[in-house]
């Protein structure tokens, strides 16, 4: 009993003084910057590399305990040590995964998806109805979270006692997106059949990290960099996500992918700067530059790790979604915590009812949008993805100037022509290829 009970306790410790430690030089670092002045504007609390470390310092409440407990377990062989029990299972799920020998499901498992055994199964027919799902799904989706993220940004709220009120932490926003989420994914998953989960959670970190990195990255960019330099930035995402394919995963690609990555690219950017107006900042910093090239580092690795998950592990999509959602609501509550921003929200949802309806509204749209997002990452890979997002970018432009009649420049509709010209290029020489492929296959198959 003793036994079994010494290594709970040393757990507990080493979370309790990790965050004892980190809490303290937090608060430390925050008083020695100068939090007192916060009414200068130019203090140290306001620059991005300021907040930066204030946000690590938080997240290392979550990292400096796992990364302790981990080290104490393997040199303790405490799991080896140890019979089955709630705590050796929770920290063999954490660490060791739950059957780390079986990776593969059996054949009927009809909820994984993995993009490159499946795709080969599947008729050219079943994969253009899977691919304008994911696009009506994730259009559908970000289309409405983006006017609601406007809204909910930009909207002075009132209510009954004529107060008015604005509400500008965007932090809170993606924590309870992030919680919307997992609440769903876990709910789904434990009432439907799942195939087993063979991953050890701890890798569901890396793109949890990355994922909330690089929304804070791009909310912190915004404000460093110039209108045309944000346009250039998303509207080619595509070229730095086949980049880290090749990093992440040793991806190969086609030259033609190359080619239309590039295309793409230059027709969104034509698009955009022809049809809006260059408002807003008109300079961009180095800190901008750098925050934007670490949004595009960030973002693009997110997707590419959580593809060669799907391709490594077999789990299904929406296992995906909780497990990493699970990590970014701990990332984002620690943060919010920290910075004391949970109270100062909720006074803000109690005082502003209107403005609960539309943060649910918000995190229901972005939940949908998750579930497509993972689900189209397992199907497709990483680059669909992303030149669907980003052709989402040109649709809402594209819907504002036909919702306000604002005219489109002929670069602007050169622009979408090279678009749509790439796009059907490249679904065109992709199902040649897969034909190609299969003829090949069909043809070894006979002579054997
Ligand atoms: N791979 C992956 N996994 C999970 N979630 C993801 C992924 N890619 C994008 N997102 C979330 O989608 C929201 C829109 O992201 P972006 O603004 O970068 O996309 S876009 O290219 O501008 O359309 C944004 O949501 P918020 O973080 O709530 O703002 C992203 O975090």
């Amino acid at each position: 009993m003793a036994s079994n009970q010494g290594p709970v306790v040393v757990v507990i410790l080493l979370v309790l003084l990790s965050v004892g430690v980190i809490y303290t030089l937090t608060q430390l670092l925050r008083s020695m910057l100068g939090e007192e002045e916060t009414n200068s504007k130019e203090g140290y609390q306001d620059h991005w590399l300021f907040r930066l470390a204030i946000n690590q310092l938080g997240y290392a409440t979550i990292f400096v305990p796992g990364i302790l407990i981990y080290k104490y377990v393997k040199a303790s062989k405490y799991l080896e040590r140890t019979g089955a029990n709630c705590f050796s299972e929770l920290l063999r799920c954490c660490f060791v995964g739950q059957d780390s020998g079986e990776r593969f499901l059996p054949a009927d498992s009809s909820s994984v998806n993995s993009s490159s055994s499946s795709s080969a199964a599947r008729s050219a027919k079943q994969d253009a109805l899977l691919l304008l799902l994911c696009v009506v799904g994730l259009q559908g989706s970000y289309l409405t979270w983006g006017l609601l993220q406007e809204k909910v940004m930009t909207q002075k709220y009132t209510n009954d006692n004529g107060d008015v009120g604005a509400f500008k932490d965007s932090q809170f926003l993606v924590f309870v997106n992030r919680i919307l989420a997992f609440l769903l994914s876990g709910i789904y998953i434990t009432f439907t059949r799942q195939p087993r989960h063979p991953m050890p959670l701890y890798k569901y970190i890396y793109c949890s990290f990355s994922n909330i990195m690089s929304s804070w990255c791009q909310y912190e960019a915004l404000k460093y960099v110039s209108f045309p330099t944000q346009v250039l930035a998303k509207a080619c995402k595509v070229i730095p996500v086949m980049i880290m394919g090749k990093i992440v995963s040793h991806q190969k690609y086609e030259n033609y992918e190359y080619l239309t990555a590039v295309t793409i690219s230059l027709g969104m950017a034509s698009f955009m700067f022809g049809s809006t107006e260059m408002k807003g900042e008109t300079i961009t910093t180095f800190s901008g530059l750098i925050l934007l090239c670490a949004y595009l580092t960030f973002d693009s690795f997110t997707s590419n790790w959580q593809s060669a998950l799907f391709s490594q592990y077999k789990m299904s999509s929406v296992q995906m979604m909780c497990g990493v959602n699970l990590f970014s609501c701990l990332f984002t509550a620690v943060s919010l915590a920290q910075q004391g921003s949970f109270a100062s929200s909720i006074a803000f949802m109690t005082q502003f009812p209107k403005f609960v309806v539309d943060c649910t509204l918000l995190s229901v749209s972005s939940a949908v949008g998750q579930l497509f997002i993972f689900y189209t990452i397992s199907v497709f890979g990483p680059v669909v993805f992303v030149i669907i997002m980003t052709v989402r970018q040109g649709l809402a432009i594209l819907l504002s100037c036909l919702i306000y009649q604002h005219p489109i420049s002929v670069v602007g509709m050169l622009g979408i022509a090279v678009v749509f010209s790439s796009l059907f290029l490249r679904i065109y020489c992709n199902q040649r290829i897969r034909a190609l492929r299969r003829r090949m296959q069909n043809g070894s198959t006979t002579k054997v």
